[in-house]
């Protein structure tokens, strides 16, 4: 039986997901047995728009591209517009909910309570906003036990990258001490550009313009964006009870073109560096900028990349690095949370 989507928030990752979804509808069929519709799409400015059959993505991306909008889907008997979030959530007949609107990173909202609306609705719930998550992981992962749903976090570390599935699954029966990582595209390849002369804001507007950098980009560049990955990790992999303010955070704002030009100089480079320690019962989390070596292996991490030291006692140090931003990357990462969505359905754990 063919997954229904619904998809809150519309914007670039939203949009990469469906155009994947598109693309990719042979091959998930015919490989992973995942046949999808989207049923609806909700967004803020973009409209919402909802068919119990299914919408057409070709109709869908017209009414976007032309008008800016969806309000231009042609009237059937079965579409609905105009509906909020919440009343999508509610009222449509999907049986998964993609949260992709923008990250609040004071107070998780409205995405705690999409999430929260999905579960008890019964509806499984798949999400790159790192603000539920960050905030609220414990409640919203009971709720959606209770109800028997599934809940997807993959593309709220990393993006596209395996940053939460890699040690839970894969490196299973280690205990991780200590994680040490590059968690911001958009820092990550800021500094890389202003290494090579670019000015902050111009780097600042190209990683804006390539779809990496949060709604308020302040979040990127004070740190608050890796401050939240540090919590998610924390808590989901390292099982630790960290809270936001328990990370001590400095962003990048601080730092100058001379800052980076004198630590070229001495063979170095600046990277924005997110460190989770545990010595005995005593936790520490800091996301700061660190002038590195360029010969360790953090410095090789460029542009929007990102990378992810995991440090086992039985496995040692275990590096994963790959994109840390970017639409399609993003887009992936919901793919593969859907591709689980429907193993635990196969194992008829849903
Ligand atoms: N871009 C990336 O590389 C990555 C992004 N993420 C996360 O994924 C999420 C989506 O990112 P991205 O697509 O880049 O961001 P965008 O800003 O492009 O998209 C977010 C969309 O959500 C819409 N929106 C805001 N509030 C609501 C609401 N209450 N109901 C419905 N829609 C709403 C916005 O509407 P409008 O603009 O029309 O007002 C916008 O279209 C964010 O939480 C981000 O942190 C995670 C990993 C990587
Ligand atoms: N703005 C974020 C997007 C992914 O979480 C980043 O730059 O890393």
């Amino acid at each position: 039986m063919a997954i229904k989507l619904a998809i809150v928030g519309f914007g670039g990752v939203g949009q990469s997901l469906t155009q994947i979804l598109q693309d990719r509808e042979e091959m998930l069929r015919s490989e992973y047995g995942v046949e999808v519709i989207i049923v609806a799409v909700s967004d803020l400015m973009k409209g919402s728009v909802y068919d119990s059959t299914g919408l057409d993505i070709d109709t869908l991306f017209q009414c976007l591209q032309n008008q800016g909008t969806v309000d231009a889907y042609p009237d059937q008997d079965t579409v609905v517009k105009g509906w909020t979030s919440l009343e999508t959530i509610t009222n449509s007949n999907a049986d998964v909910i993609v949260e992709a609107t923008f990250t609040d990173v004071h107070t998780g909202e409205p995405a705690i309570s999409h999430c929260l609306t999905a579960f008890k609705n019964r509806k499984s719930v798949i999400t790159t906003n790192k603000g539920p998550v960050a905030l609220a992981y414990r409640e919203l992962a009971d709720v959606a036990v209770q109800n028997q749903q599934f809940f997807g976090i993959e593309g709220t570390v990393m993006s596209g990258t395996p940053a939460l599935r890699l040690p839970l699954e894969t490196l299973s029966g280690n205990e991780i001490k200590e994680i040490t990582g590059i968690l911001n595209g958009t820092t990550n390849y800021m500094l890389c550009k202003m290494e090579k002369g670019l000015s902050y804001e111009e780097a600042l507007k190209n990683a804006q313009n390539n779809g990496y950098a949060e709604a308020d980009p302040t979040n990127d560049v004070e740190g608050y964006d890796a401050r939240y990955k540090a919590v998610i990790l924390a808590n989901y992999v390292m099982g630790i009870s960290l809270t936001p303010d328990e990370v001590e955070c400095t962003g990048i704002t601080g730092l100058t073109r001379e800052d980076i030009t004198k630590a070229g100089k001495d063979e170095e480079t600046w990277r924005l560096i997110t460190r989770i320690q545990r010595k005995n019962e005593e936790v520490t989390a800091t996301v700061k900028p660190e002038r590195i070596s360029k010969s360790s292996p953090l410095a090789s991490v460029q542009g929007a990349a990102n990378a992810v030291i995991y440090d086992c006692d039985l496995a040692g140090p275990i590096m994963l690095t790959g994109a840390g931003a970017g639409l399609k990357e993003t887009g992936f990462s919901l793919l593969i949370d859907l591709i689980h969505y429907r193993k635990q359905q196969a194992l008829q754990k849903l």
